[in-house]
């Protein structure tokens, strides 16, 4: 569980992180069914996890809904020294699935916070109608709330002009 604030808004956000192992493969399918925003991963010191990704975005256009968010990232970019795959070939990559494209590093903490924002962001951005609704209601809850209370001041039988009610 990860909370960052987006737009004036406190967004909680469920992280699961699949097994990249095919043998677990049939219980990763059943995490994207609920998903809403999908990191494809690749280790920028490993080519093989580069070429896993072209699989990867397969299953998830397959079993993840249709307004998923996506973001691919290449991560370990603190392994300079063992770096297989080029900063543009994820680039490209990201480019031809139209995805967002980041390296990062867990060790280093490089664009960490960055890409979950992003990604929290896309997500948002996706389901803004229901965001918008959901405002709204609030809003109307918010104002009745304060609507209520002054009621409930004027209830009280103030007099008092200088403070505002004029029941
Ligand atoms: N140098 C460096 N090492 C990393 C980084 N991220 C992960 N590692 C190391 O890479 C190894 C594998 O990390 P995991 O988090 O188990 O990788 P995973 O992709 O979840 O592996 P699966 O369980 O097979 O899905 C561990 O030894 C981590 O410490 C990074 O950004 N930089």
């Amino acid at each position: 569980m990860k909370t960052l604030l987006i737009d004036g808004i406190k967004v909680r956000i469920q992280i699961w992180d699949t097994a990249g192992q095919e043998r677990y493969q049939t219980i990763t399918k059943q995490y994207y069914r609920r998903a809403q925003g999908i990191f494809l991963v690749y280790d920028i010191t490993s080519e093989r996890s580069f070429q896993h990704i072209m699989k990867w975005a397969s299953d998830v256009d397959e079993y993840a809904p249709e307004k998923v968010q996506k973001i691919l990232v290449g991560n370990k970019s603190d392994e300079v020294d063992k770096r297989q795959v080029a900063t543009e070939q994820g680039v490209k990559l990201a480019q031809a699935y139209g995805m967002d494209f980041f390296e990062t590093s867990a060790f280093t903490n490089r664009n960490i916070t960055e890409t979950f924002t992003r990604l929290a962001e896309q997500v948002l951005a996706a389901n803004k109608k229901d965001l918008d609704l959901l405002r709204m209601s609030l809003n109307d809850e918010l104002n009745l709330a304060a609507l209520e209370e002054e009621e409930g001041l004027c209830d009280g039988g103030s007099t008092d002009q200088g403070k505002g009610c004029w029941c």
